[in-house]
């Protein structure tokens, strides 16, 4: 890719990789990204195209127009893999579906009762090899291709070995944006065999060990620019403690890594026009109290707690480890001992999920957990809740406290990756700050700040609706990190260690 050229004026071409799309089909935010990203780019008059697999989820395939019917042919395999393209569409994105049904015709995405399916390398190898090969079969020759996390990764790989010299991809460049780099796609070899390249030469950069590949390390080892969803995780990557055992992957890119924090898409994240919530609210105070006083209501009843006049405290997550339950599990009981309501929305650990449970037993009128993926509900949580709360362990950026900002729910978070980049702590910088901010990864330190937070919300209400208003204010347009990803794509954006310099000679120039 060039570096330090001015932007060019004429339309790029970008075909965009991910496992899933919200509008389509959603686990987790990677899918929020995958439709509002490609919908920024495509505003700011690029030609855009999303490839995904065709889960049986996916309502839209059944009736979907049949791009190409065609078969993936891989050199050293007996028999071709047979796939349709199909056109799907979210909020004016263009989406390919990659529809084999041997591989996404089941009931989930992932896994099962929490199991992953053990053919995940397989799968994942195909949707790469596919997305690449469905290019030319339906006439779209991409001059960017943006991947996402290791469900794409063999995606750069494969451009350098099986296209390094194909003509319709001389002109292609690649991407590749970690949303999350604790998953990375490892598999036994045995599960590529439609990725012969792996197995012919065999990449060391790309093993985690002699039996296994890593997807995400050949993703970032191969593609032309690597970004993460904030500049503080991408500058997390580099060290060995923030980076899941991946530092010298990293380091050995750090010339083209980028951190670009993700937008919050207003369309469906907004008080004033969300449609699941009771009732529409602004900014402005009287607006604001009476919006949230209905929609805290509304969010009691609809979780069976008392109708009473306390703070909320909002989650709504996947359970596991990342968002940092364990660091509330513990201490859940001496904070519920508070006048305050605790709300969780989420699934997944079975485990966690217990737990949850177990307290919500002891604690009718203050503590309800609804184990459900359930949008609505996460509309309500947002909406009803004071308080929204992201203790994670670490967190590549975040969308939940965005959405909050948005609601005036204040963010209580912990200050790793992107939660540090956009959230501003009340003791820090009381007069811009947005919500509260811990650093030490335990309990403890969590604790204090809930009772920090309860602090302000009881004895200083008029400090409080200050605050609520400084969130509200905070805007993170995907318009606007959609020109940032144009201006890494033609080299003009600084990477992670160029902005690091920068801020530490402007802070010795003031000092
Ligand atoms: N039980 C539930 N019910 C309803 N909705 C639920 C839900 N559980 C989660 N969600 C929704 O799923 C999305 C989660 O997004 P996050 O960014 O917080 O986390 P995730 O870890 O999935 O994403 C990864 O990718 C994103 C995108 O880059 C990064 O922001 C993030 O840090 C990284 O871990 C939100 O839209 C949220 O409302």
């Amino acid at each position: 890719m060039a570096t330090r050229k001015k932007s060019s004026p004429k339309p790029l071409k970008i075909l965009f990789v991910s496992s899933e799309v919200e509008g389509l089909v959603k686990t987790g935010g990677l899918a929020d990204v995958a439709k509002s990203l490609p919908a920024a780019l495509i505003a700011l008059g690029h030609d855009v195209r999303v490839a995904m697999p065709l889960y049986r989820k996916v309502a839209q395939g059944e009736q979907a127009e049949v791009l190409a019917e065609t078969e993936l042919h891989v050199e050293t395999q007996p028999a071709p893999v047979a796939y349709k393209v199909k056109q799907l569409h979210t909020a004016g994105v263009p989406v390919y579906g990659i529809d084999a049904p041997q591989y996404f015709d089941r009931d989930e995405l992932y896994a099962e009762n929490n199991e992953a399916y053990p053919d995940n390398g397989e799968r994942f190898a195909f949707f790469s090899a596919a997305s690449l090969d469905l290019c030319e079969k339906v006439g779209f020759q991409p001059d960017i291709i943006h991947c996402n996390d290791w469900h794409a990764g063999l995606v750069p790989f494969l451009l350098r070995t099986r296209y390094a010299d194909n003509e319709f991809f001389a002109k292609a460049k690649s991407v590749i944006t970690i949303h999350n780099a604790v998953f990375k796609g490892e598999y036994n070899y045995d599960q590529f065999s439609l990725i012969p390249e792996l197995i012919q030469r065999r990449y060391l950069q790309v093993e985690m060990n002699p039996s296994q590949v890593s997807m995400l390390k050949a993703g970032v080892a191969f593609a032309d620019k690597v970004n993460a969803v904030s500049p503080n995780y991408a500058s997390e990557l580099l060290t060995h403690l923030g980076s899941h055992g991946m530092s010298e992957d990293f380091q050995h890119r750090a010339d083209d890594l980028y951190g670009i924090v993700n937008g919050c898409d207003y369309g469906d994240w907004n008080p004033e026009t969300d449609p699941y919530i009771k009732q529409h609210f602004k900014a402005n105070k009287v607006s604001l109290a009476r919006g949230k006083k209905a929609c805290k209501r509304d969010l009691q009843q609809r979780v069976e707690l008392p109708v009473v006049d306390v703070p909320v405290y909002g989650m709504v997550c996947r359970l596991t480890e990342q968002k940092g339950v364990q660091y509330l599990l513990p201490i859940l009981r001496d904070f519920l001992r508070n006048q305050v309501q605790v709300v969780i929305v989420g699934s997944g650990d079975p485990k966690l999920a217990d737990e949850l449970r177990q307290v919500s037993a002891e604690f009718p009128d203050q503590f309800a957990f609804i184990e459900a993926y359930d949008n609505p509900l996460a509309h309500c949580v947002e909406a009803g809740s004071d308080f929204f709360m992201m203790p994670s362990q670490f967190e590549p950026c975040g969308l939940n406290q965005l959405y909050s900002l948005a609601y005036g729910t204040l963010p209580i978070v912990r200050g790793v990756g992107g939660l540090k980049d956009t959230v501003i702590d009340y003791d820090d910088t009381p007069q811009v700050a947005t919500g509260f901010i811990f650093d030490a990864p335990t309990p403890e330190a969590l604790l204090i700040k809930l009772q920090r937070s309860l602090l302000v919300y009881c004895q200083q209400p008029q400090e409080f609706k200050r605050l609520q208003q400084n969130a509200m204010a905070c805007k993170f347009e995907w318009k606007e990190a959609a020109e940032q990803y144009l201006r890494m794509y033609s080299g003009d954006e600084p990477s992670v260690i160029e902005k690091v310099e920068a801020e530490k000679k402007l802070e010795a120039d003031t000092q």
